[in-house]
């Protein structure tokens, strides 16, 4: 059986897979073209990551599809409900990423509070000339430690990120409309461990109470964060994005960002993608990553052997 993993899979997924009988093409088929090559091909299962979209249409159009399988776990680019109505296993890898995730959300943290975003952007052009200048403008940085993280969905990456900003001293707070409670333990290598209970409250007093607040939230369908919650916040709230496009309203973040009310953003989703607002590709207080969140070999290694697993158990 053939599986065509159109947004790419680790080599261990492939090894995994043909391990298992399966023949897997990692051509990149472009999105009109993915319904006849799939019937073209015989494809039985279609992997894709964030780019492919599997859609009633490619799935009216494919009988022979068996799965589909997400590499990663925002299933938002698939029409999971008609696929299963179709008798098609949809299938994603909802634990394999959320290390990864939550150590890009320190990596936008810690670039907003030392502005490493701004001075990898100026010292290039001016750390010849102005050393000392830049020195004075990127020296009033701020220390996580001892700071409130307000997490905004407390799933799997949510807890991953309480774990390492609890391992870096910072208070945590939550909100989720789901879980009441989450046992959150931070393990050292010494074996000794510690464990916090975190009972999540309300959207508004998480807005009201973090230093940094972060989203960890499937797709939405209407914003989360606009000029009415951001106007509740505390003066020079960092606001970290590594979940969805679309959970900020950006124009009001851009509004945020300029007026002070907001000290820094750092995102890696956008509202449009692949294609972000300039504005904030351009504003000296955003640091910005291209929906990076999963990609580590690390992540997309667990990813790969993760799919090739569910495939094999599925359809041997
Ligand atoms: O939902 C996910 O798993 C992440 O957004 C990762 O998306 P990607 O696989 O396109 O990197």
């Amino acid at each position: 059986m053939k599986v065509l993993a159109n947004d790419g899979i680790s080599k261990s997924g492939i090894l995994a897979l043909e391990k298992g009988g399966f023949e897997v093409i990692t051509t990149k088929v472009a999105q009109e073209q993915v319904a006849n090559y799939i019937n073209e091909n015989n494809v039985s299962v279609i992997l894709v990551r964030s780019a492919t979209k599997v859609r009633k249409d490619i799935i009216d159009a494919c009988p022979g599809i068996k799965i589909i399988g997400r590499g990663g776990v925002g299933m938002d680019n698939i029409d999971v409900d008609y696929a299963k109505s179709k008798g098609i296993h949809v299938i994603n890898t909802p634990a394999s990423s959320s290390e990864s995730v939550a150590e890009l959300v320190f990596a936008h943290l810690l670039s907003g509070v030392r502005f490493l975003h701004d001075s990898n952007r100026n010292m290039p052009l001016e750390g010849d000339t102005k050393f000392n200048d830049l020195k004075k403008a990127y020296g009033n940085g701020t220390e996580l430690r001892g700071k409130t993280l307000g997490i905004v969905g407390i799933g799997r990456i949510g807890q991953a990120t309480a774990k390492m900003a609890l391992g870096l001293g910072m208070k945590v707070i939550a909100a989720d409309s789901f879980i009441p409670s989450v046992d959150v333990k931070v393990e050292f290598f010494d074996g000794q461990s510690v464990t916090t209970t975190i009972v999540p409250q309300s959207l508004e007093s998480l807005f009201k109470e973090a230093d940094f607040i972060s989203f960890h939230v499937p797709a939405q369908n209407g914003y989360i964060l606009t000029e009415k919650e951001f106007a509740t916040m505390k003066d020079g709230v960092g606001i970290v994005n590594c979940a969805r496009g679309g959970v900020i309203n950006e124009v009001d973040l851009v509004k945020a960002l300029d007026s002070g009310k907001v000290a820094f953003a750092g995102l890696d989703v956008f509202e449009n993608e692949p294609t972000p607002a300039t504005q904030l590709l351009m504003h000296p207080k955003i640091s910005l990553t291209p929906h990076i969140g999963a990609a580590t070999g690390e992540a997309q290694d667990r990813i790969g052997t993760e799919l090739a697993s569910q495939i094999i158990s599925l359809l041997s």
